[in-house]
């Protein structure tokens, strides 16, 4: 199906897939001792829906602070659009359109969702926000474009009749919903979900499969998403990366991944959460 790193394909459900974007090769991560990421090579394709699986503690929220940029390996390297990336702080990371949402929820619990939606423009704005706010009333034509940006997000996801209402009122699964929101705002061309259905009841959990459907699918945004629920990750992905102790055990479609023996032995047989 895949041949080729600069091909692309269409899936089963007409989305396009394209080449590939992101390549980790050869990661290792060490914590003094402990090596969290053990030689891991993966890679992720344009507009794809890619997951990264795995009991407690098997390096994937690490995996996923490696592409953001939060931590830098001591071995291996991150190639991003075809060329190797330095080291890099996060900001950095994040101007090159690699956005991410957070394991535990990280808003301004006492600013309205708007505004908080409002920081993921961050790295649009050449004012910065404090300068946005001062010249709120005024509009000149780059808070237009953020301020409609943001409009757009929060109309997307459905969260306009909370657009004033302080993050720290609302229940959980909206706090999720709007730092999605934040994410998306940056515009970014990979969004970085780290347990996006982590702590949500059913309900919860099929509305934000469905946004994260929605998001790839009407914006072609590239999704590399770590999840415990295994209905979902195999529901929402396209490929699914196996990680355990810090090795990567198995790399496929949902299906390959499925029927990986080493998968069921390691992972799928190991009772958590
Ligand atoms: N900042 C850190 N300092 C020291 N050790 C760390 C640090 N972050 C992670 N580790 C260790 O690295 C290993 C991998 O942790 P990591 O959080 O990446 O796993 P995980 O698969 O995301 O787990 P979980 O599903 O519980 O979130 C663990 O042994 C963990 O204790």
């Amino acid at each position: 199906m895949l041949d080729s790193a600069t091909e692309g394909h269409v899936t089963a459900d007409g989305r396009k897939i394209g080449p590939v974007v992101l390549e980790m090769r050869a990661i290792t991560l060490r914590f003094g001792g402990v090596e969290a990421i053990k030689n891991i090579s993966f890679d992720v394709r344009e507009g794809e829906i890619r997951a990264i699986i795995g009991p407690n503690g098997a390096g994937k929220s690490s995996m996923l602070n490696v592409i953001s940029g939060f931590y830098n390996p001591q071995e291996g390297e991150v190639m991003y659009r075809g060329e190797k990336r330095p080291p890099m702080k996060p900001y950095q990371v994040a101007r090159q359109g690699i956005a991410r949402t957070f394991q535990n929820i990280a808003l301004f619990e006492g600013m309205s969702v708007l505004d908080n939606v409002m920081t993921g423009r961050l790295n649009h704005m050449k004012t910065g926000l404090l300068g946005q706010a001062m010249w709120w009333g005024s509009a000149d034509a780059e808070e237009v474009a953020n301020r409609a940006k943001v409009e757009e997000v929060i109309d997307f996801l459905e969260i306009q009749a909370i657009r004033k209402t302080p993050v720290g009122r609302l229940p959980y699964g909206l706090k999720k919903r709007v730092e999605l929101a934040r994410a998306l705002a940056a515009e970014p061309q990979i969004l970085l979900l780290d347990e996006p259905m982590a702590g949500m009841n059913v309900e919860e959990k099929e509305d934000m499969s469905r946004f994260i459907l929605d998001v790839n699918d009407e914006f072609g945004t590239t999704i590399v998403l770590i999840e415990h629920d295994m209905g979902v990750v195999m529901d929402l992905s396209d490929r699914v990366v196996v990680m355990d102790y810090g090795k990567k055990i198995g790399d496929g479609t949902p299906d390959e991944v499925r029927n990986n023996q080493e998968v069921i032995d390691a992972y799928l047989g190991v009772a958590h959460d």
